[in-house]
């Protein structure tokens, strides 16, 4: 039986370099917003049309993640409802919506409290909306955060989504001032190929949020690290050098409040008086681990074939996996009879495949010239390939092609 007395002891921080962990918490809201006043000052400039009667039909939020497009968003909003009695700021978060129904009754939800039923659909879920925000005060902001998801309906056109909530007849026919504010990691136009009714029915209206350089980020964490760690528990040296690799490699706030995190509890795990440079250092490989895996995990059945199948040969006498590959060998692999023939891909999928690859920064590819053989494009991923065998039996999973890891790992 377990004596939880000692499992307790046993498991009780002892030493710890934190005065507050939780101060390293993402999800908590941050008392101020730092090192955005440009964003704050756009913001708040945009809201203010409506002094002058006009709030645009949309503005675009983008940026890459971590850099403080939610938080400040949310905040200024918030801010500017609260000093005007006909505006109204409402959030709705769409990461989880797989389909345009779906993020309609998410939207119908939070302006209601009340769920659509599956049966009435898309219309419905609109109807509700508008007949909602008619009750609602003359302006509303809707802030629609990941709507770069809806794009997984596979069934629809993302297009159908935004031209209803811009152009929807129940809004014209109640002259509803609706101006909703997209919030992506990506350019919307480009990422959901919207057509050219729905761009011509959004205004032009963007703020970008570049990634943190490092002032900006030693700005936005320095008060979270302030408070985290105890006196001396995080030498400047440390902390400079942990902001700095930040910046230089994600310029995300998100990551580097993770980042201190881990490495104090690396520091404590391994009863150290204080933070040291290791931690820091065998966080960061750890964190780029994670976050490439993750981006694996996310690629479609070809991409992750055509990125599995560059590890597939071993050095016979290191046992370690060998790259660079040509296309040639991809193609050789792709195409081999032990692979089930819905798997094979054609050269020219293939190409397209590792170009696109190319663009998520997951491979690299040169040109080698081979004398009389001509000119052979070398292909080399830019993260250590092991990652990719580490994730295979998860990926697969997911697929209808469980076999295959069987069979990729027996290569
Ligand atoms: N300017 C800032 N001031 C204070 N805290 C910030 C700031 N920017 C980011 N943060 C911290 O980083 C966390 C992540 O920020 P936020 O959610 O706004 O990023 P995002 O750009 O919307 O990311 P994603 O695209 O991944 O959703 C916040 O919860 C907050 O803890």
């Amino acid at each position: 039986m377990t004596d939880y007395d000692d499992l307790f002891a046993e498991t009780a921080p002892d030493g710890s370099v934190f005065a507050e962990k939780r101060a390293l918490d993402p999800l908590r809201p941050p008392e101020t917003i730092r090192g955005r006043d440009e964003h704050q000052h756009a913001i708040a400039e945009l809201l203010n049309g409506v002094t002058e009667g006009y709030l645009p039909p949309t503005v675009t939020i983008h940026g890459p993640p971590g850099t403080g497009k939610t938080v400040t968003t949310r905040r200024v909003c918030q801010e500017f409802a609260a000093r005007h009695d006909d505006v109204a700021v409402e959030y709705v978060n769409l990461k989880e919506c797989r389909s345009l129904f779906s993020a309609a009754r998410e939207i119908h939800l939070e302006l209601t409290g009340e769920t659509v039923g599956a049966y009435e659909g898309l219309d419905g879920a609109f109807a509700g909306i508008w007949a909602a925000l008619d009750e609602y005060p003359e302006w509303t902001v809707l802030l629609l955060d990941e709507i770069d998801h809806i794009k997984q309906d596979a069934n629809y056109d993302p297009s159908e989504f935004l031209y209803r909530l811009l152009r929807g007849e129940g809004k014209l026919k109640r002259d509803i001032q609706l101006s909703a504010w997209l919030i992506s990691n990506e350019l919307l136009e480009v990422d959901l190929r919207l057509d050219s009714r729905v761009e011509s029915a959004m205004s032009d209206e963007a703020v970008f949020f570049g990634p943190y350089q490092h002032s900006d980020l030693e700005r936005v964490v320095g008060p979270q690290l302030d408070a985290a760690f105890r006196d001396e528990t995080l030498p400047a040296a440390v902390r400079e050098y942990g902001i700095s690799e930040a910046a230089r490699r994600w310029g995300d706030a998100r990551k580097t409040l993770r980042l201190f995190r881990r490495a104090g509890e690396a520091a404590t795990e391994r009863e150290l008086p204080a933070v040291t440079r290791e931690c820091i250092d065998a966080n960061l490989e750890a964190t780029d681990a994670e976050d490439v895996k993750q981006k694996l995990l996310n690629l479609p059945f070809n991409h992750f074939m055509v990125i599995a199948s560059t590890t597939l040969g071993k050095d016979e006498d290191t046992g370690e996996i060998y790259q660079p590959v040509t296309t040639n060998q991809i193609a050789m692999r792709m195409q081999s009879d032990d692979l089930p023939e819905d798997v094979h891909l054609s050269d020219r999928a293939i190409r397209e495949v590792i170009r696109d690859l190319l663009t998520m920064g997951l491979v690299e590819t040169w040109i080698e010239s081979r004398g009389r053989d001509g000119r052979v494009k070398q292909i080399e991923t830019t993260f250590d390939p092991q990652w990719i065998r580490d994730i295979l039996g998860r990926y697969l999973q997911n697929t209808p092609h469980l076999e295959l890891e069987t069979l990729l790992n027996d290569k």
